[in-house]
């Protein structure tokens, strides 16, 4: 018979994303509620490795449901990515006496969970925390709401500076290898193009069409370019190549870089947060294992951590579409 679970240690790891203490202090509450200790752990999955502890309670969580990252600090840890590391982690795991695991993070902290379940049998919920939403099995990660506003605030100022010189900008935004940051930001900001990773727009096209809104009559022109985009790789090369191919503006270039990743959570992302928190923690509860909780359909739903990382959720279509009639 299974052990009851009776200590349950959280973590944020891999990119901070705003919400993330929302959804510590969550965890924290769930656990006081069903009446197991919760244990924090320091810098994520490194935390794990060098025994980075301590105790949370109710009280350990209060005024951080309005701040942008994480209290409990996250890392990149490499020495999770050995035997040696994790087995490490283990050790100090069973050493503190901690029976599950609640790990905040996005598709490499969940990669890590599953090895790490896979070795150990360790019970791990996961918590989609990433603001690249890049995430399989859930329509939103916490974080990507806050930075889509952050995003969109940002490019409606560029605009101003864009119509009163008449300039073209450039805009990168985050998103690793996923559209979505580009693709919604760039709709809410009303961008003339948007560049994203899973729709190779290639650079003749590009010209092409803001030569067509010059000639209709636009004086300034914002491209959303995301990170992760073939030809926007190297923004400012794609800088160049419009100089030298399209005489009619002036280009220059804004990459908004960790100014996304900061700042306090949406209202939306709060509560996402919450509701994932708690999720998590009933879940392990209830005996659920090697999993995550994801919201689909407005709803909280159990993901198995294969699932969720069977890449990102595809971007809908459509949206290209909506993009590309609004900006005429
Ligand atoms: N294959 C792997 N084996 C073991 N651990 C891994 C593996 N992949 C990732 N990890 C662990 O997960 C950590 C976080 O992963 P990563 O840096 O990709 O961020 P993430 O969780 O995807 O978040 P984000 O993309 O939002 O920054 C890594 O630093 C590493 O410790
Ligand atoms: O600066 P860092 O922490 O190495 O990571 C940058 C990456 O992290 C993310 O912000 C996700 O957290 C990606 O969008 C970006 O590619
Ligand atoms: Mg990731």
């Amino acid at each position: 018979m299974k052990q009851p679970i009776q200590k349950i240690a959280v973590l944020t790891s891999g990119g901070d994303s705003p919400g993330m203490n929302a959804a510590i202090r969550a965890v924290v509450r769930c656990c006081f509620y069903h009446k197991v200790d919760c244990v924090g752990v320091y810098r994520g999955l490194q935390g794990l490795i060098d025994a980075d502890f301590t105790p949370l309670g109710p009280r350990s969580v209060k005024n951080i449901i309005n701040q942008g990252g994480t209290f409990l600090k996250s890392a990149r840890s490499e020495d999770f990515r050995t035997k040696q590391g994790r087995e490490k982690a283990y050790k100090n795991l069973k050493e503190a006496t901690i029976d599950a695991l609640v790990a905040i993070g996005g598709d490499g902290t969940f990669t890590g969970c599953k090895i790490f379940n896979e070795e150990f049998n360790f019970p791990i919920i996961g918590i989609p925390g990433t603001i690249d939403n890049d995430i399989n099995g859930t329509d939103y990660t916490i974080g990507y709401d806050t930075a889509l506003n952050t995003v969109v605030e940002a490019i409606d100022k560029i605009r101003d500076t864009a119509n009163s010189h008449n300039r073209l900008f450039l805009v990168e935004v985050m998103g690793r290898n996923a559209g979505d940051i580009a693709l919604n930001a760039g709709i809410g900001a009303g961008a003339e193009e948007i560049l994203i990773p899973e729709e190779d727009l290639g650079k003749d096209r590009l010209i092409a069409s803001l030569k067509r809104s010059k000639e209709a009559g636009k004086s300034s022109s914002i491209v959303v370019v995301s990170e992760g985009d073939q030809i926007g790789k190297n923004i400012l090369g794609l800088a160049e190549y419009i100089k030298e191919n399209l005489q009619e503006y002036e280009v220059k270039v804004t990459v908004l870089g960790h100014i996304q990743r900061g700042g306090a959570p949406s209202c939306y992302d709060r509560v996402l947060a919450s509701r994932l928190g708690v999720a998590a923690v009933d879940a392990l509860m209830e005996g659920k294992r090697d999993a995550m909780i994801g919201i689909r359909h407005g709803k909280e739903i159990v993901v198995p951590i294969v699932e969720a990382l069977k890449g990102k959720n595809e971007i809908d279509l459509k949206l290209i579409r909506v993009a590309d009639i609004t900006s005429l």
